[in-house]
């Protein structure tokens, strides 16, 4: 018999999921990438996915209303992990890209900001001290100092005072700091417009990015009572204390995400 009422926060895993399975055909499952679906990695080129996610994320798609990525990476990196997926939506750039019917659909805010982009991420190599990683996104620069933890203050204020110069947006997440354009679009956007309609919806996340997504499910949450968000941290050194303290629930690291999913599937049985 379906529960008619939404459970109330807080609540255990094993709640979420029964009430879940009595709406699935109206539930999105949202998932952040980096930290989530894949373990972090000192090469930001280097990480992929844990192995057995892909074939659980495609059956969950089968179970459900929809699943889609909501990532920092761009579109193309994220098909690159993900292109074998059929049933899985791709949001890069925080939502400044879509994949649609076979292209990547750009912001058209955004698309006047790729040369300082690119300019910004050439100054970015020359300037920087070497070790500083630079990940240039076409419509974002990211400088990574995992690999040299002790130059995080100099990176933040180097990339503070570029965001100043050039007008951009900064978003700070697990060692790095990342330039944007001056463009409104993040994934609480991306969630807040996603979840329109939609009777249930969980969004697992790590970062601090993905702590606006938490917040848009509870804003639903807040003018649809029917609406049922769950947010789902994962665990890590960095910002994990913090975005476990904005979600439901939280799981150990991406290996632990795949065997959450891999065990509920039979709980969201059709
Ligand atoms: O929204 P996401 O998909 O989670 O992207 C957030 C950032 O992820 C990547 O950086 C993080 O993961 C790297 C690889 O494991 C790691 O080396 C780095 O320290 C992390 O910050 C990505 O490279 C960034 O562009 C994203 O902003």
């Amino acid at each position: 018999m379906p529960e008619t009422s939404r459970p109330a926060h807080p609540l255990s895993a094993d709640e979420a999921l029964r009430f879940t399975a009595s709406r699935a055909t109206e539930t999105t499952f949202f998932f952040d990438f980096d930290g989530v679906l894949s373990p972090v990695t000192d090469d930001p080129d280097a990480s992929q996915p844990v192995p057995s996610v892909l074939g659980v994320l495609e059956e969950l798609a089968s179970r459900v209303a929809r699943v889609a990525i909501v990532s920092a990476r761009p579109v193309s990196f994220l098909r690159s992990r993900f292109g074998s997926l059929e049933h899985v939506d791709l949001y890069g750039l925080y939502g400044l890209e879509v994949w649609h019917d076979g292209d990547v659909v750009t912001e058209p805010a955004a698309l006047p900001w790729v040369p300082a982009m690119a300019e910004l991420a050439e100054r970015a190599k020359a300037e920087l001290p070497q070790g500083v990683y630079v990940e240039y996104k076409r419509l974002s620069v990211a400088l990574h100092y995992r690999t040299v933890p002790h130059l995080g203050g100099e990176v933040e204020r180097w990339g503070h005072e570029q965001a100043e110069r050039v007008g951009l947006r900064i978003q700070g997440g697990r060692m790095v700091v990342e330039l944007k354009p001056p463009v409104d679009q993040d994934k609480g956007m991306v969630i807040s417009d996603a979840v329109l309609g939609a009777g249930c919806a969980w969004y697992f996340g790590d970062d601090m990015s993905d702590i606006k997504a938490f917040d848009a499910l509870r804003a639903r949450e807040a003018v649809d009572p029917a609406f049922f968000g769950v947010a789902v941290a994962v665990a890590n050194p960095e910002t994990g204390a913090e975005v476990s303290s904005a979600a439901d629930l939280t799981l150990d690291s991406p290996e632990d995400v795949a065997r959450f999913l891999a065990d509920a599937l039979p709980v969201l049985a059709r």
